[in-house]
């Protein structure tokens, strides 16, 4: 049974999905509500009104996965959350067209003072005068930031006959055309604007995007909107440049601090707001609930999640293709990692055969995730591998090569410890299973899987009974066993899979027969 914690108004029915899931109970009340029960909650829903802060994500040790019923994911502290191996998820498109068609209709009113004119009249005033506006048609339009908000404010402005100038600098040339827009520096877009509407996340970059320099180089009468994040328009230069006359108007729905409190901007007639409805209707709400509902409970049943913020995306097709790569991936990492009880500076992981086609940042990740289980305290999964990689130095990179070794497909891992090196290498069989076909340069054949025996030693007649003398005398019974050496005589290899653990006392009766040189226990 998984708990979800729906924290912040989530649309009840795009619930449902969770709602039918019989492996599901749904906890809907403000994270503040039940601080004695936070550690008992596998998923938590929010929308922006939730901090998921560093602090929170310690209190939910059991938190698996955030989702947020929406795209901007500036209330979620998303490092933390990867670093306690928490996936975080959005709902990157279900609001678009809800976000976009607010901004239209924020830009129509702001032009044509239709609030302004709402409340004379309520105020039984009849003042035609006042509230002469301008045309759309003919205008020009900047957006700044041409994603899936941005691109869709402008398919809306040349139906009504604006052109169109965009700065996105992650926008090609190909796509621009494909939309009919022209692509501008920054400075032409503040150059030739009419009315410029922002469209970027918050990040370093385009907080304070439109300060006083940017503000400076618009035309004068422009009109400025801000649907998307509170911060990118500077207040301060904003509120200066709505005084002197500059700036025309703005319509705001976004705050840098929401709510905005006692705010100069509000007091400005020329200022028209709304209370973050971006995303506010029926259907966004529907969608987006819909969206995470669906991901998070994929996500708890195990099967791989598609708009994830802090995991690369993996589609449910290319999942079921490296699905078999992925466990026998963690398996390898969790051999290496007992074998190689000791400090590692680097690890390096080599596909070749068919694997190597497929989407391998997964496969090391999980054998990654794999490797570092056994020695770290905390979480750790295929969100946090690579960052608790780097944190305990440990470099790893990805290699290609056409060595199969008679396979179809192989996974090679190789450990760098400061004094030796540690290779392992498997393969998958389909309808047969996971096999480690090489062991530190010995060719074998066994399973990775149970409570395995991996023995080193001389090459000498009687060493099998040996072994199975001491197990048999401790009630050790042996499943399977494989051997392997390089030339007769020489060193050679035992791994046994025992039914049962192995205690210390008994590896340590084990490494003293004669002739045996490495004894270890590995647990997959
Ligand atoms: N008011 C509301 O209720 C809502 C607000 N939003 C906000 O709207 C904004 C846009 O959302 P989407 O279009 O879905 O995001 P998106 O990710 O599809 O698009 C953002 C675009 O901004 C561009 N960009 C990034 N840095 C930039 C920079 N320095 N200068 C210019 N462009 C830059 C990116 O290349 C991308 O094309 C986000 O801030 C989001 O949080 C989204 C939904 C509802
Ligand atoms: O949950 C909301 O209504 C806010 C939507 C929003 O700002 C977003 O999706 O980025």
């Amino acid at each position: 049974m998984f708990r979800v914690l729906v924290s912040d108004s989530i649309s009840e029915e795009g619930l449902a999905p969770l709602q039918k899931s019989e492996h599901i109970e749904i906890v809907q009340k403000h994270v503040t509500e039940v601080e004695d029960r936070l550690h008992e909650f596998d998923a938590l829903l929010v929308r922006s009104a939730t901090k998921v802060t560093e602090e929170l994500l310690s209190k939910m040790p059991n938190l698996k996965i955030v989702g947020r019923a929406g795209v901007g994911v500036d209330n979620i502290d998303v490092d933390a959350a990867t670093k306690h191996g928490v996936v975080v998820i959005n709902a990157p498109n279900g609001n678009t067209i809800s976000t976009a068609e607010h901004t239209f209709a924020m830009m129509a009113s702001l032009v044509r003072h239709i609030p302004q004119a709402h409340i004379s009249v309520k105020s039984r005033e009849w003042n035609r005068s006042v509230f002469v506006g301008t045309e759309l048609h003919g205008k020009h339009l900047g957006v700044i930031g041409f994603g899936r908000i941005g691109s869709e404010v402008a398919k809306r402005a040349r139906a009504f006959g604006m052109k169109v100038h965009v700065y996105d600098p992650f926008l090609t040339k190909e796509r621009a055309e494909k939309l009919g827009v022209s692509v501008c520096t920054l400075d032409e877009v503040l150059a030739v604007s009419d009315i410029i509407t922002v469209h970027t996340p918050l990040t370093k970059e385009t907080k304070g995007l439109l300060g006083e320099k940017n503000l400076a180089k618009t035309k004068k009468g422009v009109y400025l909107i801000n649907c998307a994040r509170g911060g990118i328009i500077d207040e301060q230069a904003l509120v200066k440049f709505l005084k002197n006359g500059h700036v025309a108007g703005a319509a705001l729905d976004v705050f840098e601090q929401e709510p905005p409190g006692d705010h100069p901007l509000l007091s400005l007639d020329n200022v028209i707001v709304t209370p973050h409805l971006g995303a506010s209707t029926v259907e966004a709400q529907l969608n987006v609930a819909t969206q995470v509902a669906e991901e998070v409970l994929q996500f708890l049943e195990g099967k791989p999640v598609t708009s994830s913020i802090n995991l690369p995306t993996l589609s449910k097709d290319i999942y079921e293709k490296i699905q078999s790569f992925y466990n026998l991936a963690k398996k390898m990492g969790m051999i290496a990692s007992q074998y190689m009880n000791v400090p590692v500076q680097e690890v390096t992981v080599t596909y070749a055969g068919t694997v190597a086609d497929l989407e391998t940042t997964y496969i090391t990740r999980s054998l990654l995730a794999g490797f570092l289980k056994p020695r770290v305290a905390s979480t750790v999964n295929e969100v946090n591998a690579a960052m608790i990689a780097k944190e305990r130095g440990i470099t790893f990179g990805e290699k290609f090569s056409n060595e199969t070794h008679g396979y179809a497909n192989c996974i090679s891992f190789t450990v760098h410890g400061e004094q030796n090196t540690f290779t392992i290498k498997g393969t998958h069989i389909p309808n047969y299973g996971d096999r480690i076909v090489h062991l530190n340069g010995f060719a074998i054949d066994f399973a990775p899987e149970g409570y395995l025996l991996y023995i080193e030693h001389q090459d000498r007649p009687g060493m099998i009974g040996k072994v199975g003398n001491v197990l048999g005398e401790h009630q050790v019974n042996i499943a399977t066993m494989q051997v392997g050496r390089q030339q007769a005589g020489g060193k050679a290899i035992m791994m046994l899979s025992l039914d049962k653990p192995l205690d210390d006392a008994l590896l340590e009766t084990l490494s003293k027969i004669e002739d045996i040189e490495t004894v270890k226990k590995l647990e997959v």
